[in-house]
């Protein structure tokens, strides 16, 4: 029998900088961004705007801060609250593939408990033609609307409230295929059980008038025996010979199936992976009907060799897995993606402001913070649909909301530059008022020198 490992916090809770707090806590709509939107300095991306190497190449990122990010943290439940708006936040940066939650056992990951509860209350899903940050208005969505979609309609206007056609900051939206639009909510289920709730859930809100609540379910399975028994508390043939029934019946109702393969690199328990485990178990769940494969370094341990080394055994079993969920507890995972870039990688699953863990998978620390992904692939010239300072608004505000530490370094040098500069207008503003506008105009110059050679 296997017991549930006791896990400490990932996450030490410092007391974040009560500016950056403050302002972290503003809405993106409100004064703050205002005043940065009317700044020249806002644009921190801009010298990403290159064209090299990847050549404007579209890679979808799938966020996973609201499930894979909140799962393994102690304490408190999370509001439900601030998971919807951690969800609307994801949205109105450029994201479109959100995994919000998990119909797992409450009392297994206490986190995910309020899963049934979140879904009704997110953005509907609007199918085809939600806009772009920086897209054209959308046609009216066919779909049938949910009963709070008045409060919050995603198609026709954006969550928070923002013109994406007003923003100055514009994405090189011509090399962004037209599926970069559709919104996905996945969410995890490990069994029919899971599904079955999933189900009855969606009835429920279904009869009250309520649209789809999501359009795909993500299953899962390690690449490892020990894993397996830890995780899902099952052999991992017994796993793998009762998903047939849940992706069955998941496709019959129009719903799309995931795959993930956890302990592609090493496993916490067993050591190293070997390459062939990892494929048969990943050809298993696409011959099962799963759409993809996202191909799980669960601990962390991977680097540019090993990668390379199971890349090459998937490619060998002629199947397309160019799907990867690195964790970054060996701060390996951004290395370990620039070198499967240019082999094709697609899709990235990483977690805004690095959030996350796995309670079966100790010390291992959360997928890769979006932030830097995003800054990382616009810096080599990849496209994302996903406009990084309001990502980097979202991971401040989520850290700051969790009292946890923003794992994201690019989201703390942008923010903190941000931070700076807003001190410098402020000085320059105070200055000009009390009639000292040369002196003024120094003290600014000083703020965001020091703050640029600072970093
Ligand atoms: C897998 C289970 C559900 C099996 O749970 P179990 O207890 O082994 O299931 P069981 O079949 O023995 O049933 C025992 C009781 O649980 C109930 N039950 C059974 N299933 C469910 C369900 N879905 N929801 C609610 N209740 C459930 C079931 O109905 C029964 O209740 P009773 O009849 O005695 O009253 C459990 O072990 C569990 O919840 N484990 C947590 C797994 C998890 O969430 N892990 C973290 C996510 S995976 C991950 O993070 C890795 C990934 C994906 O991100 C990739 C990577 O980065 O590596």
């Amino acid at each position: 029998m296997v017991t549930r490992p006791q896990v400490q916090a990932v996450y030490p809770s410092p007391s974040p900088d009560p500016e950056i707090a403050a302002n972290a806590h503003s809405h993106p709509s409100q004064s703050f961004s205002d005043k940065v939107l009317q700044s020249e300095e806002r644009l921190i991306s801009r010298e990403l705007k290159v064209k090299h190497g990847g050549q404007g190449r579209f890679v979808r990122i799938v966020e996973v801060s609201a499930r894979d990010g909140l799962q393994n943290l102690h304490g408190p439940a999370v509001p439900t609250e601030v998971k919807r708006e951690l969800v609307e936040r994801l949205l109105d940066a450029g994201l479109r593939n959100i995994e919000v939650g998990s119909f797992v056992r409450g009392d297994w990951v206490p986190q995910m408990a309020d899963t049934p509860k979140l879904l009704p209350t997110l953005p509907p899903l609007t199918g085809q033609n939600l806009p772009l940050p920086q897209g054209p208005p959308s046609p009216p969505s066919s779909r049938p609307e949910s009963p709070s979609a008045s409060s919050s309609t995603i198609s026709s206007s954006p969550p928070l409230g923002v013109d994406f056609n007003t923003l100055r900051h514009k994405l090189d939206t011509t090399l962004l295929p037209p599926q970069a639009g559709e919104v996905h909510y996945p969410v995890l289920v490990p069994n029919m059980r899971g599904f079955d709730n999933l189900i009855k859930l969606q009835q429920e809100w279904s009869a009250k008038g309520g649209g789809p609540l999501t359009d795909e379910i993500a299953v899962f399975v390690s690449a490892t025996e020990a894993f397996s028994q830890a995780n899902n508390h099952a052999p991992l043939e017994k796993i793998l010979s009762s998903l047939p029934p849940v992706i069955n019946k998941a496709l019959s109702l129009g719903l799309r199936v995931r795959g993930y393969v956890s302990c592609v690199i090493t496993c916490p328990y067993s050591g190293p992976t070997e390459p062939q485990d990892v494929v048969a178990v990943a050809q298993r769940l696409l011959d099962m009907g799963c759409y993809e494969i996202s191909l799980g370094d669960t601990t962390g341990e991977g680097d540019p060799a090993s990668w390379a080394r199971l890349w090459a055994a998937t490619r060998d079993s002629g199947v397309d897995m160019s799907r990867v969920a690195c964790h970054d507890t060996f701060s390996l995972a951004l290395s370990s993606l620039c070198t499967l870039l240019p082999e094709g990688l697609c899709s990235i699953d990483s977690s805004l402001a690095g959030l996350g863990g796995c309670p079966y998978s100790p010390g291992a620390t959360g997928n890769v913070p979006t932030e830097d992904v995003v800054y990382t692939l616009h810096k080599l010239g990849y496209e994302t649909g996903v406009d990084l300072d309001k990502l980097v608004e979202a991971g401040n505000w989520l850290a700051s909301t969790l009292g946890v530490r923003n794992e994201s370094r690019v989201g703390r040098a942008i923010w903190a530059r941000r931070v700076a500069r807003e001190r410098a207008a402020q000085q320059q503003q105070r200055a000009q008022a009390s009639g000292a506008g040369v002196a003024g105009k120094e003290g600014t110059k000083g703020v965001l020198e020091d703050t640029e050679d600072g970093m």
